[in-house]
């Protein structure tokens, strides 16, 4: 039996009267790549932050890498890494400075940080660009060298909140090979995106409409169910009738 890295049990967030999220329940397997779509305001922000024990849930059940998230958030934390198109990697320090660094915010031991930092920045083709500032490098170069670092400690889940906002489609192809190539060593990718061409390189999608996940399948089942032709489709389906779409 595939091992569980998130088991979500009618997870809810609820702020007064209004359910930000409202009684999620899926599975996540180990070295899945588990997309997790919605329109803005779909609660999407909301779930994760509860799944990567930065928020108190109001009530449902859930475990992230075998951790409770309303006792053992710490545990969550150093079990997961993060990376999100708003919460990047520090422009004025060089690359090899931002590796140091996250290694050590993320306990890695400094001796390790040394010997891999250099090995990474090789992998990445980025010998030349080691002493630079980050703020220097395109966009696409930025967040294939925010993922490595998000993961850079070897975190059981990643969470990619729109890891690729704004780059071109190759890019995106290249930093989808990163995905995969993390996904197969065992690491689980929790992934939101708004572009319907990643949603089908996941091996599931989830999509939230108004706080409930509203459909959950692989991407050639849910084009069945829906009679679509691509995710594009889909998702309009499902997500026309929003009452919250901003
Ligand atoms: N602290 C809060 N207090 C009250 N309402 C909140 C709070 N945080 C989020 N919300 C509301 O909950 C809903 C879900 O927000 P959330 O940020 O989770 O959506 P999202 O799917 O991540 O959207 P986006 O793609 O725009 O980030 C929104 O209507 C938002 O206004």
């Amino acid at each position: 039996m595939a091992e569980q890295a998130i088991i979500c049990k009618d997870l809810t967030k609820r702020f007064g009267d209004f359910y930000a999220v409202n009684k999620i329940s899926f599975e996540v397997d180990k070295g899945e790549i588990f997309g997790f779509l919605g329109a803005n305001g779909a609660g999407k922000t909301t779930a994760i932050r509860m799944l990567c024990g930065l928020s108190y849930p109001t009530s449902g059940e859930a475990t992230v890498a075998g951790f409770n998230v309303y006792r053992q958030q710490e545990s969550i934390k150093r079990s997961i890494g993060y990376m999100s198109q708003k919460f990047s990697l520090y422009e004025n320090l060089t690359v090899l400075e931002n590796i140091t660094f996250f290694g050590g915010i993320y306990g890695v031991p400094r001796r390790e940080i040394k010997e891999r930092s250099r090995s990474l920045v090789e992998t990445l083709g980025l010998q030349r660009e080691a002493g630079k500032m980050v703020g220097e490098l395109p966009l696409g170069w930025k967040q294939k060298l925010a993922f490595s670092v998000a993961i850079f400690h070897h975190p059981r889940i990643v969470f990619l909140d729109e890891p690729t906002g704004g780059v071109d489609p190759v890019t995106r192809r290249q930093f989808w090979d990163m995905i995969y190539e993390a996904a197969a060593s065992g690491i689980t990718i929790f992934v939101t995106t708004h572009y319907m061409d990643e949603a089908e390189y996941c091996n599931r999608i989830s999509v939230m409409v108004d706080g409930k996940m509203a459909a959950l399948d692989t991407p050639t089942n849910l084009k069945k169910q829906f009679s679509a032709a691509d995710m594009d489709e889909v998702f309009y389906q499902l997500a026309r009738g929003a009452k919250r779409a901003e």
